[in-house]
This record gives C-alpha cells, structure tokens and sequence, in this order.
C-alpha cells in the first residue's frame, strides 16, 4: 500500500439555485484506503458522489484524482480514469443478462477498436471473447457465475446490489464509490458484501469510498469517516474519533442511529 493521495477534493461546492447542497468540501483519499462517507438525510453525500464522478462539475473547488485535475470531465471520461460508482436505487439494465451488464462496463476499456467491431475482424471477435471470459470472472468473485444468463431484473435485490458493484469493478476502476451497497440486505448478505468489499479491494488493490446508513458497518469496516452535515464537513476521524465527536452526535440527535451514541 503506498501512502500517497489518490484523491483529493479541495473546497469543493455545488449550489442548486440558493441551495448549498455541499459548500468547502475537503476529501484526501490515500492510494488502499476505505473511507466512510455519512451525514443525516440530505447532508449532501450522494451529491459529493456526483460531483466526483463529474455527473455535476463543482461550482467551487477542485478535485484532484492521480494528480491530475478532473472537475468538468463528463463521466465517462471520469470512469476511464478509474474512478467508478455504484448508485443508492439500483440503475442496472433490467432487459440485460447477468453476463452483459457486467461486460458493458468492460466495454469502457475495450482494447479492440470500433472499426473492427464494425467489419467483424478477427481482433473483434478476439476482443469480445477476453470480454466475455473476464466479465465471467467477475461475476464468479461475486458468486453470481450460475446466474449469468438470467436477465437482471429477476435476480433476488441482494444479488442486484452485488452485481451493481461486480459491473463498478469490471471498470477496472483505482476509485470505487459505493453509495449505500447493503441497502436493504439483510444482516448476513450485508456482512458478505462486506466481507467481499475488503477481499476486492485487497485483490485489486482498491480505494474505497463508502456511503452508508447503517453506523454499525461503516464503524466496523472503515478506516477513517467523513462526516456532512447541511453539505459541510461536520468532523473526519476515526471510527472511535466520530462515535464520540460531540458535533456528530448533536447532528444525529433524535435520530435512532445504532453506534452513534446520540
Ligand atoms: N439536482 C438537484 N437539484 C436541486 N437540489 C438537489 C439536487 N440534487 C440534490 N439536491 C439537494 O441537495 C441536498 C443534498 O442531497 P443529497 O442527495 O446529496 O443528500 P444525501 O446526503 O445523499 O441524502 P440521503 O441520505 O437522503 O440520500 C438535498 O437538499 C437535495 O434535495
């Protein structure tokens, strides 16, 4: 693991009309580091993630991802430079097979050129085959090989959310940002996603930045949180450090949040 910054986000904001949905927000994001993202309902995370991604460009600050300044780029663009994302409301492609949703992500970094995919050249079917093959060793990391040729929308949710975050790695991304993956998943599909969010990311030597409501993960599986409230940074520290910050507890008071002691 090399300490040096993956990312780094420095005062960004985002205005909608006179809504401040995240002002002066400042992220540093060393290379093998899992981080959690939380905050009460509309603190802005979900908003962050979307200004990273470049689904929106700040209005203030930069982002600086591998040392080179990425705020403006279209997604796209974004994902090709290895950051990529999974969504709170599951967006697969119902119609789609298991196997193709997880290979329209790898098509991102297709080394076989559109026109031979055009003109069918051996390099096409070369390419697509290598396609194939790696996005069926995805979906075996994942467990979900057996449901390869099922189409999306009648996988059970829990194996939704992981095939969500099987098609996020198949990016090939360095930045993986999960907005709420557990949602909805019971305590033991949670504590397997888990389990295999600390396996990909030592397997592929990821960086990991995680949304999540449930306290008692996000206070067992990350190395240091961020805390936003009314889109600002409310606290970052460690685990220990955010459970007892005094500004994070007043901010969850009246919430009944297991693992804040509010
Ligand atoms: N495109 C937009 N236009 C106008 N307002 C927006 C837009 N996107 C987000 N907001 C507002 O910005 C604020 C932050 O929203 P955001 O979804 O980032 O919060 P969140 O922390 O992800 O909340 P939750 O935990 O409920 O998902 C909210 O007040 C929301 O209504």
């Amino acid at each position: 693991m090399v300490n040096k910054p993956l990312l780094e986000v420095l005062n960004v904001g985002i205005q909608f009309g006179g809504l401040k949905a995240v002002q002066n927000l400042n992220i540093v994001l060393k290379q093998g580091e899992l981080v959690g993202l939380i905050g009460p309902n509309g603190a802005g995370k979900t908003t962050s993630f979307n200004l990273l991604t470049g689904v929106y460009a700040p209005t203030t600050g930069d982002i600086v991802f591998n040392g080179e300044r990425i705020n403006g780029l279209p997604p796209f663009k974004v994902t090709r430079k290895g950051i990529s994302r999974t969504f709170q409301n599951i967006r697969l492609f119902n119609e789609l097979t298991v196997l193709e949703n997880v290979k329209v992500a790898y098509h991102s970094l297709a080394t076989h050129s559109m026109i031979s995919s055009i003109l069918r050249l051996p390099s096409h079917f070369k390419g697509e085959q290598e396609m194939e093959e790696k996005s069926i060793e995805f979906l075996k990391i994942f467990k979900l090989d057996k449901y390869k040729d099922e189409l999306a929308k009648n996988l059970p949710y829990g194996q939704q959310r992981r095939l969500e975050v099987a098609r996020a790695l198949a990016a090939g991304p360095k930045l993986l940002l999960l907005d709420e993956p557990a949602a909805g998943m019971n305590p033991q599909e949670t504590k397997d996603l888990m389990d295999l969010i600390g396996f990909i990311r030592e397997k592929f030597d990821l960086t990991i930045l995680l949304i999540e409501h449930d306290m008692n993960l996000v206070m067992g599986v990350c190395e240091r949180i961020y805390v936003l409230d009314h889109g600002q940074l409310l606290a970052e520290g460690t685990p220990q450090e955010i459970r007892n910050h005094p500004k994070v507890i007043e901010a969850y008071l009246g919430e009944e949040v297991p693992g804040i002691h509010a």
